[in-house]
């Protein structure tokens, strides 16, 4: 173990085993996730580091490793949702899977769409594995729902719906597993009686179930990306293909072609905020594993100096703690929104089963904003985490490059963020029924008084100092008031209503306050859930910890955007002023805990995969143990020189 380490473990001033049980949700919680960690023990796990593979052997190996996560899972016992979703987290470590989208997205609309019937045919097939399932809905030309080319026609006469990609831009592009799949969900525009009734969810057959070629469809791999190696991100050509009318989800095309309309149409699009919410706990997940790296990799490192004596660990310059503090203080936050996202998920959807729709825009709201807002965060984090490592984290072996590369597109997939942040600017919405007297619940009851608070810009001088910046309560109701800027959104787009342009245009020429409307109500409901998690913790050494990372993490947020506190008068520029000095405080206090308060986020070495990262801390023996098996040097002599250079 390297002495640095050893230390500052020493050092801490919790219990890191308690920590790790707040963060799990209880200690029997943790035992199981360990007990499901040992799979990594198990030989049919052992792979080769993909960063030494061709595009093609990592898809292979991915393939092995999913097939054998099933095996396993039977092997195991593993049946609970939630327990396959940590052994996968484990197995999987950092890089997707090539059956991926068969669990997150395929089944679930399964689950979720299928009528009784439905049920009993496919769900068996689909659990089994013997149908394997992607979900197509994006086109080379579109994302946008109602924009959408791909038709399902309903023939009466054969009792068939008729797929089909008209244009070169309607050829379904990006869903994953093109080569894995031999079904497919597809999202097309239903047209029965000539008439069309927007988007609808079909099980297609793509490919044969014995031979797996494809049946008379043109079906494939996209070609390499940025990353996501190990996954086939497919395109699909579907030619006049006819499948069965049993196989529209929810069915609701009769034998004679009468359309019933759904409860509610939004109903179809349930698969995608189920994935955004679950991207808000990803998102926790992956700063986490980037802190730990960074934070463990600097309190071994040694470099330049701070006085005339040995070079100091790299994690005791100001600048360093700067950089990585607030992330850590970011993770542990949205480690605490992910429980909340989760556990409003399941909450609602069991309001929607039992036919009450009362809360599903505010659901899909919620679940838009904060799959932006902790994406967007998060993807900014990892790159800062990469670079406070130096020259080591680009090495791949640091596994920051790989965490980046399969974390990026979280900010484009489930819905491109710029996007789904105005999906969450129904803000403006709540905002006016507030202001006509209407009474919000939820979390968006904050605009209930907003009229009376009524935050405008003021003098700085001419308003009293009522914030007090070590008082987190008076932090989260400045975030809170600053969410006000949902009001000049809706101000913006009534003065463009007042140059007669339509709404349509008159939304789009707000549609950078609206964003910024969004990302400041979500700022708050991160510093607002943080903060309330705090009161749940009775342990004095674990809440004191995690207040100080609360407090962080609030000053940290005013800092970055004063221009909005300041002109909206919430705070004083003396105020302003005294914000970074406290932040200075907060890193020296945080500092002799850091390594503590990564190792509660417990990741075992073989999920974390990253030589920097190492619990033990011996990186540099490591480092060239690791570089030692790089394909280039197989042979002492590379072939190219008997080729080119001799
Ligand atoms: C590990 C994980 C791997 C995952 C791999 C990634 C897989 C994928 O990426 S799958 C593809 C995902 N694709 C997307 O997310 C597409 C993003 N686009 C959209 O969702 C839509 O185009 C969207 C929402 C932007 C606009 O949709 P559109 O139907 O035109 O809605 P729009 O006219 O704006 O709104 C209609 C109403 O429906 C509401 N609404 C829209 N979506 C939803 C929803 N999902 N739930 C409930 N209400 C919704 C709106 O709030 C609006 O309400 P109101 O009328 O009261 O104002
Ligand atoms: C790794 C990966 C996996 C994927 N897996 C799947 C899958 O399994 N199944 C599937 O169906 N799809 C999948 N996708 C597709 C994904 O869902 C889309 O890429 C995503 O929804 C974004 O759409 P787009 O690419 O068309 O971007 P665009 O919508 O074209 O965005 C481009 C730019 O235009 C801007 N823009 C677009 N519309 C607006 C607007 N209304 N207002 C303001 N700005 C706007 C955006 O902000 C962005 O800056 C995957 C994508 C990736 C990268």
């Amino acid at each position: 173990m390297n002495p640095d380490i050893v230390k500052e473990r020493q050092n801490a001033s919790f219990d890191v085993q308690k920590l790790t049980y707040i963060l799990d949700g209880g200690p029997e919680k943790t035992k199981r996730r360990r007990e499901i960690s040992l799979v990594l023990n198990d030989p049919d796990f052992d792979e080769e580091d993909p960063n030494f593979l061709s595009r093609s052997e990592r898809y292979e190996q991915a393939v092995r490793k999913s097939a054998q996560m099933i095996l396993k899972l039977r092997e195991y016992g593993i049946s609970d949702p939630a327990e396959i979703n940590c052994y996968k987290s484990v197995v999987r470590g950092n890089f997707h899977e090539s059956l991926g989208l068969h669990y997150v997205m395929f089944l679930p609309t399964l689950y979720s769409q299928c009528d009784q019937e439905q049920s009993k045919k496919w769900l068996p097939l689909a659990t089994s594995f013997e149908v394997l399932g992607t979900y197509a809905q994006t086109e080379l030309g579109h994302t946008h729902l109602r924009g959408l080319e791909t038709t399902a026609t309903f023939d009466p006469t054969t009792q068939e719906f008729v797929l089909n990609s008209p244009t070169v831009t309607s050829i379904k592009w990006w869903p994953g597993a093109g080569k894995t799949s031999n079904h497919a969900v597809v999202l097309a525009q239903l047209y029965t009686r000539g008439k069309c009734h927007g988007l609808h969810a079909f099980i297609v057959q793509l490919r044969h179930m014995d031979t797996h070629e494809p049946l008379p469809i043109l079906v494939g791999d996209i070609g390499p990306k940025f990353g996501f190696s190990e996954v086939d991100n497919g395109f699909l050509k579907l030619d006049h293909v006819r499948i069965p009318r049993e196989n529209m989800l929810m069915k609701h095309v009769e034998p004679d072609g009468r359309y019933v309309k759904p409860a509610s149409a939004k109903l179809t699009y349930g698969t995608m905020v189920f994935i955004r919410s679950l991207l808000v706990g990803l998102s926790a997940l992956v700063m986490a594993k980037s802190c730990t790296i960074a934070i463990r990799y600097s309190a071994v490192r040694h470099q330049s100096e701070i006085r005339s004596e040995p070079e100091p660990q790299i994690l005791d310059y100001q600048t360093q703690q700067y950089k990585l503090f607030p992330l850590l203080a970011t993770a542990y936050a949205f480690s605490f929104v992910g429980q909340y996202m989760t556990e409003t998920y399941y909450r609602i959807s069991g309001d929607i089963n039992q036919g009450d729709l009362s809360e599903l825009p505010e659901l899909h709201a919620v679940s838009a904003g904060l799959k932006a807002f902790t994406t967007w965060t998060t993807n900014t984090g990892i790159e800062v985490c990469r670079m406070s490592c130096g020259g080591h984290g680009y090495s791949r072996s640091s596994a920051l490059p790989d965490l980046y590369a399969e974390f990026t597109p979280t900010c484009t997939y489930e819905g491109e963020n710029t996007v789904m942040m105005l999906q969450t600017a129904y803000l403006v919405k709540s905002y006016r029924q507030a202001k006509a007297g209407e009474q919000l619940r939820g979390i968006m009851s904050y605009l209930n008084d907003m009229e009376q608070r009524h935050v405008r810009a003021h003098p700085a001088s001419a308003r009293p100092a009522l914030v007090d910046i070590n008082d987190l309560s008076d932090l989260v109701e400045s975030y809170k008031l600053r969410a006000a800027l949902v009001e000049s959104a809706a101000k913006s787009i009534q003065q463009e209503l007042q140059k007669r342009r339509s709404h349509e245009d008159a939304w789009n020429n707000s549609a950078i306050d609206l964003v910024k409307a969004s990302d400041a109500h979500c700022h708050y409901m991160v510093v607002k859930l943080f903060t309330d998690k705090l009161s749940e913790i009775g342990d004095p050494d674990i809440n004191l910890v995690l207040t100080t990372l609360a407090q962080l993490y609030a000053l940290h947020g005013i800092a970055l955007n004063s221009g909005d506190f300041l002109q909206a008068g919430l705070l004083t520029v003396p105020q302003m002023q005294q914000i970074p000095v406290r932040i200075k405080e907060l890193l020296c206090l945080i500092r002799p805990n850091a390594v503590a308060l990564v190792d509660a986020f417990d990741f075992p070495d073989k999920v974390l995969s990253s030589v920097l990262g190492r619990y033990d801390g011996n990186v540099y023996e490591n480092l060239f143990e690791w570089a030692r098996r790089s394909p280039l040097n197989a042979t002492e002599v590379h072939e190219s020189f008997h080729k080119y250079l001799k």
